[in-house]
């Protein structure tokens, strides 16, 4: 009753005075409550370690972020602090595997975290990958799987191997053996977006064949890209841009002549055109059927189609690219691996292309390729889960209901309790000169780098396929160079990687049998 009256009588006060005090008082009182609502959060979790700005301002997060340097930034803090770091207000980030098995997994009560609020990338609905409702995202995923997995009327095998024969053929066109230097980097995009649009919507963009963006699709990645990871870090900016107030205002539509609208134009018109037309007799052996078969309405299908170009292209690209780097920059690993593929092809056992079978059966292109994503896992941060309202007990510690725990994938794959104090060199053997039950943990360990359980990859099957065929692909075909030693590449590191200028010289290899 008491605190009613002195309520009340703040009011009567408020509204007796003039409006410079009106504002003093409002300005005053907003102010207390923000300091009161920073103390709060603070407390919830000042027993875990970290940088000690970031546990009371986001501000933290988002220069680290802008920096390009987030993998280093992210690994210094780790090494630091720990297996569990404090990493903003509500955030913990972590490199623990057995914690990342338990929150990620199927069973598990743990909902997404408000960040994958921020990769919702059509503005007027949630596709697989930032829908925050985990009933809903279970079922959406159900329906999508079988052609993610490439069952049914999809065969993904088929649309790689035609995506790897164009990419052999512009370089052999376009720059083997003549004094033009390739972009690697930029070639891979190309080639992986028309992968992706292939597996999804049966026609490729073209991009590969013209050496061309199409329809900017990279360019407006390459803008927004890193803009995007900074203001993820910061909820009330995240939330700004997330709301249908701000989207509704200034949002990408479908009828937009270029940007983020037209790529969404683009996918509506592809969708339409399949519903328009008697799909059941046309078949195109792409996902899009896969999943009209599975009963996925028109717009859910827009919503999945639009998500996989950001989805499928930025991460497949940086671990083709930075396996390639770091193959050639290892003359032992290049040279065994050259003389595994002449090896194969000699004694009949890789054919032109090979398939997906032949390549899981040489231990070395396996080796390289695991080593390859543990050196550069495509993606670094982000993804958190949100603790379940009665908390749990993470890495020895209680965290309170409502805390975001982020994943730190590069520390994870380069833990040297699990790789050995030589985990951050690139060394293909450690897969092999093990025995099985190391191999199979080292194994499980690399494969968190595709996420885990409820919220695995569904393109981790794509992925594979491609880093099967297309290193023997190029390496039967070509002898590559790193054009500029000193600086091979411009990499920059976000919540993912963005590279380019990976400039190569190329000649033809005579030596390796047909
Ligand atoms: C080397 C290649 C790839 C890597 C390392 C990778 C990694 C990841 C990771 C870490 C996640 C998030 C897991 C989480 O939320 O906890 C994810 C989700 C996802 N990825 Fe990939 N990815 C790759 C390729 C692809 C490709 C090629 C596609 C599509 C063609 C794709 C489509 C998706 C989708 C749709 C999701 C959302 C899954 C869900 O919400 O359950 N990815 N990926």
């Amino acid at each position: 009753m008491e605190a009613l009256d002195s309520v009340r009588d703040y009011l009567s006060v408020l509204w007796d005075a003039r409006p410079a005090t009106i504002a003093a008082a409002l300005g005053s009182t907003w102010i207390g409550w923000q300091f009161l609502k920073t103390f709060r959060s603070w407390w919830r979790l000042r027993h875990f370690p970290g940088p000690r700005f970031a546990s009371f301002s986001y501000l933290w997060g988002y220069r680290k972020m802008t920096t390009g340097e987030m993998h280093h930034k992210l690994a210094a803090e780790q090494e630091k602090y720990g297996k569990i770091v404090r990493i903003g207000p509500n955030e913990l980030m972590v490199y623990d595997s057995e914690t990342l098995w338990h929150i990620n997994s199927v069973r598990s009560e743990y909902p997404r975290g408000a960040w994958y609020g921020s990769i919702q990338f059509d503005p007027y609905g949630h596709s697989v990958l930032s829908e925050p409702d985990t009933a809903l995202h279970d079922k959406r995923k159900a329906k999508l799987m079988s052609g993610y997995y490439g069952k049914g009327r999809t065969d993904l095998e088929e649309d790689v191997n035609t995506m790897i024969a164009e990419l052999v053929n512009v370089i052999k066109t376009n720059y083997a053996d003549k004094d033009k230097q390739l972009d690697f980097a930029l070639l891979i995009r190309f080639f992986q977006v028309d992968l992706v649009t292939v597996a999804g919507s049966g026609k490729p963009w073209g991009d590969l064949k013209h050496e061309k963006d199409n329809f900017d699709f990279i360019g407006i990645a390459d803008t927004f890209v890193p803009f995007l990871h900074a203001f993820m870090m910061i909820p009330a900016l995240r939330d700004f841009f997330a709301s249908q107030f701000f989207l509704k205002l200034a949002g990408p539509k479908p009828t937009d002549a270029n940007g983020m609208g037209k790529y969404l134009g683009i996918v509506k018109q592809t969708v339409a055109e399949r519903f328009a037309g008697d799909y059941k007799d046309k078949q195109h052996g792409d996902m899009l059927d896969e999943w009209m078969k599975n009963g996925l309405t028109q717009r859910e299908c827009e919503l999945e189609l639009a998500i996989q170009v950001p989805a499928g292209s930025e991460t497949s690209t940086t671990a083709i690219r930075s396996i390639m780097l770091y193959i050639l920059s290892s003359a032992r690993v290049h040279g065994k691996l050259k003389e595994e593929i002449a090896q194969g092809i000699r004694e009949g056992r890789i054919s032109s292309p090979i398939t997906q079978n032949e390549a899981r059966n040489l231990p070395y292109l396996q080796a390289v390729i695991y080593e390859g994503i543990r050196m550069v896992p495509p993606a670094i941060t982000g993804f958190p889960k949100q603790v379940p309202p009665g908390g749990d007990t993470i890495c020895g510690k209680f965290v309170p209901g409502g805390t975001d725990i982020f994943v730190n994938l590069w520390s994870m794959v380069r833990d040297k309790e699990v790789f050995g104090s030589d985990a951050d060199v690139f060394r293909p053997e450690r897969f092999i000169d093990c025995d099985e039950a190391t191999k199979a943990r080292l194994v499980k360990q690399v494969d968190l780098a595709f996420g885990h359980g409820r919220w695995l990859c569904p393109g981790k099957t794509l992925a594979w396929l491609e880093l099967n065929k297309v290193f023997v692909e190029l390496l039967r075909t070509f002898d590559f160079q790193v054009a500029n030693p000193e600086k091979p590449w411009h990499c920059r590191g976000y919540s993912s990687f963005m590279i380019d200028d990976f400039y190569l010289r190329v000649s033809t290899d005579e030596r390796m049998p047909q």
